[in-house]
């Protein structure tokens, strides 16, 4: 493995009773809210990360009777501050923990701001079929109504669930469950803040038990990208339309190295005048693979034809759209391919 994993990551034996009747999860801690302390338990706001994944483990000791633990503290940051290095670090690990038969599924427990971004980037890179879960919380940990201890609790309850099998990373909070391409963020302080969109949850915790509203299923085009070799990965930027947006900031982008650029487009992807006539020249002078993609949370920016310059994000939204364009451009793919992997997510396609 091109990264030192030893020397980044420190094992954390978890310190529970071992159950050989119980399943085997594996929780990464990178951080959040979920681990955050607050200075009194009303504190809702400006709380700072600092409990390691034993004592995320440690609040709720009911998880002992569900499932053995095993924990990595991968990092302990803010998840605005999840970079390649720790991404990269975890779909290793991550794929390497799953190879092992003992093992039932993995836990990761993340801040929210950017959780969907990290299941986005592992639900393309993780190969197998076992429950990926991705957990976090609105509330610190010393909060009152703290909601991190219940959303552990099921999230692991799901990485042990036979029926959550085959079904890539699932986003697990506040008693749903989403897909990583479909549950975005929705409010920026609520405990009920990730909504699926049009293309709907995959599920509920009734009782603490995950009930699942459809069959095994994966969405549309879901790629898979082998990036075992990786140890950095490209930069990407977004750059968001709206009223009179400045072109200059395309140029910006490339000079300061994007190899590739994401709008989050007006409407169904629309690039704003200025905006459109920068990223048309520098598509001319570089070719670097520009996608549009809808700054509406819903619906659906159309993929152009082939000869067309600008590629449409289909139903992802820019962040999602910015992963999958990174992890392309890491494999190697030409715009043509870049625009069919692309095409592929929409509804009905058969590109
Ligand atoms: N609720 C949260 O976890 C927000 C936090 N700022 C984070 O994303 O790390």
């Amino acid at each position: 493995s091109p990264v030192d994993l030893n020397a980044l990551l420190r094992r954390q034996d978890v310190d529970t009773p071992q159950n050989a009747s119980l399943p085997n999860v594996t929780i990464y801690s990178t951080g959040g809210t979920i681990a955050s302390v607050g200075t009194s338990n009303t504190q809702t706001i400006g709380y700072s990360v600092g409990l390691g994944v034993q004592q995320l483990v440690d609040a709720v000791p009911e998880i002992l009777n569900i499932a053995n633990i095993d924990g990595y503290q991968v990092s302990n940051v803010d998840s605005g501050r999840i970079n390649s290095t720790i991404l990269l670090n975890l779909t290793q690990l991550i794929n390497a923990e799953l190879a092992k038969e003992t093992v039932a599924g993995v836990v990761i427990t993340h801040g929210t701001d950017t959780l969907e971004e990290t299941a986005m980037f592992l639900d393309l890179t993780i190969n197998s079929t076992k429950p990926v879960v991705i957990v976090g919380a609105m509330r610190p940990a010393t909060a009152l109504s703290a909601d991190g201890p219940l959303n552990l609790l099921q999230a692991v309850t799901l990485a042990t669930s036979e029926v959550a099998r085959g079904r890539g990373v699932m986003i697990s909070l506040n008693d749903r469950i989403g897909s990583a391409l479909y549950t975005t963020k929705m409010h920026a302080n609520a405990p009920d803040t990730f909504y699926a969109t049009e293309q709907g949850q995959l599920g509920f915790y009734i009782n603490q038990v995950p009930y699942f509203y459809y069959e095994h299923a994966l969405p549309t085009g879901k790629p898979f990208f082998n990036i075992s070799g990786a140890t950095d990965l490209p930069h990407v930027d977004i750059l968001y339309a709206h009223q009179q947006a400045n072109g200059a900031l395309v140029n910006a982008s490339y000079e300061s190295g994007a190899e590739g650029i994401v709008f989050a487009g007006v409407g169904a992807g629309g690039l704003t005048p200025a905006y459109s006539l920068a990223a048309q020249e520098l598509y001319n002078a570089t070719g670097i693979p520009m996608v549009a993609s809808h700054r509406s949370p819903d619906g659906f920016a159309p993929i152009s034809e082939s000869n067309g310059w600008i590629i449409g994000s289909g139903p992802l939204n820019p962040q999602k759209s910015r992963v999958m364009l990174q992890l392309a451009i890491e494999v190697g793919y030409d715009n043509e391919k870049i625009r069919s992997l692309f095409a592929g997510t929409m509804p009905d396609a058969d590109a």
